[in-house]
């Protein structure tokens, strides 16, 4: 690894500025995806679990879903990384790339499902497919581990790492083909609490310089608010909020005016019946 140089030492030219909340993206940016779902419905047997959803994601968005347990959160992104296709409605999907969705969105899962026999590089090198030579697939995973600020451990062992270092891995290996679209199952939910707010600032670093389109499902209100530009709360198979963070990045935990949009998502998913309840986009905090 020596003669390896972080790609976060400034090096000048790299980095323009986006202007959108305090985000940056390097050139080393990907093609991120846009994505437009219309009508969608999803049922297994008689249970109707998605019932008409209209969704516009613009590419290099950071979506988050919430809802209660249930409510189809899992099942609507299985829907947008082409793992499931839905009982009627359409999706789009559009990037610069012309690839397909599949070919383009990589998932993290609540496990890090590292291959136990094989060291930290390797494991990131399995993200990136077949068709890839050696020394460049090598190359490209210290990069990605360098993202995630572990290339002191690409020649361990898994059984090694700490928790949180596990899912950095799982992190490095989706993030090594530089994905258009990086969707989150609940990536941080067996993580102890300083842990995972460690994991949510490099997640919000690396989409911030890296520009995927980034879809997150979790059941933590604070993590959505710290994380997103915007979250939609599922519920009775629809869209029931449908809300705008316009908060500038980074995000600090304890912000009091993040807490005003986490109560105004805990209202809405606690609040009873609120799959009735449609509210558009808000543009300032505490409106
Ligand atoms: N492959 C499947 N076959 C049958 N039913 C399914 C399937 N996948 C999901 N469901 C059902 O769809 C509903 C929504 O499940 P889903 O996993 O999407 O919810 P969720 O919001 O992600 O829940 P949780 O927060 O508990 O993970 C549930 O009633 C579930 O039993």
């Amino acid at each position: 690894m020596s003669g390896y140089v972080s790609r976060y030492a400034p090096r000048p030219g790299t980095i323009e500025p986006l202007g959108e909340h305090g985000r940056t993206v390097s050139a080393a940016a990907t093609e991120a995806v846009s994505i437009e779902l219309r009508r969608i419905e999803q049922s297994f047997g008689q249970n109707r679990v998605l019932r008409g959803i209209d969704l516009d994601v613009p590419a290099g968005q950071f979506l988050a879903i919430v809802g209660k347990s249930g409510c189809g959160k899992s099942t609507l992104l299985r829907l947008l990384v082409g793992l499931d296709r839905p009982t009627s409605g359409s999706l789009r999907f559009a990037d610069r790339s012309g690839d397909t969705v599949e070919a383009n969105a990589r998932t993290v899962f609540q496990e890090p499902r590292l291959l136990p026999w094989a060291r930290v590089v390797d494991n990131v090198v399995v993200g990136l497919g077949q068709d890839v030579d050696e020394n460049t697939a090598r190359v490209k995973a210290l990069m990605a581990l360098d993202d995630v600020q572990l290339s002191d451990k690409a020649d361990q062992w898994p059984a090694r790492l700490s928790g949180g270092q596990r899912q950095r891995v799982a992190l490095a290996r989706a993030l090594v083909s530089r994905p258009g679209l990086l969707v989150f199952d609940e990536p941080l939910g067996a993580l102890d609490a300083l842990t995972r707010i460690t994991m949510q600032q490099l997640v919000s670093r690396v989409w911030r310089e890296l520009g995927f389109t980034a879809v997150l499902v979790t059941h933590d209100v604070s993590e959505a608010v710290h994380l997103a530009d915007r979250v939609i709360v599922l519920d009775g198979g629809k869209v029931a909020l449908d809300l705008a963070i316009p908060a500038h990045h980074p995000r600090q935990h304890g912000d009091p005016d993040l807490a005003v949009f986490e109560r105004r998502l805990l209202d809405a998913i606690l609040g009873g019946n609120c799959c009735e309840l449609t509210v558009g986009p808000i543009t300032s905090i505490g409106s």
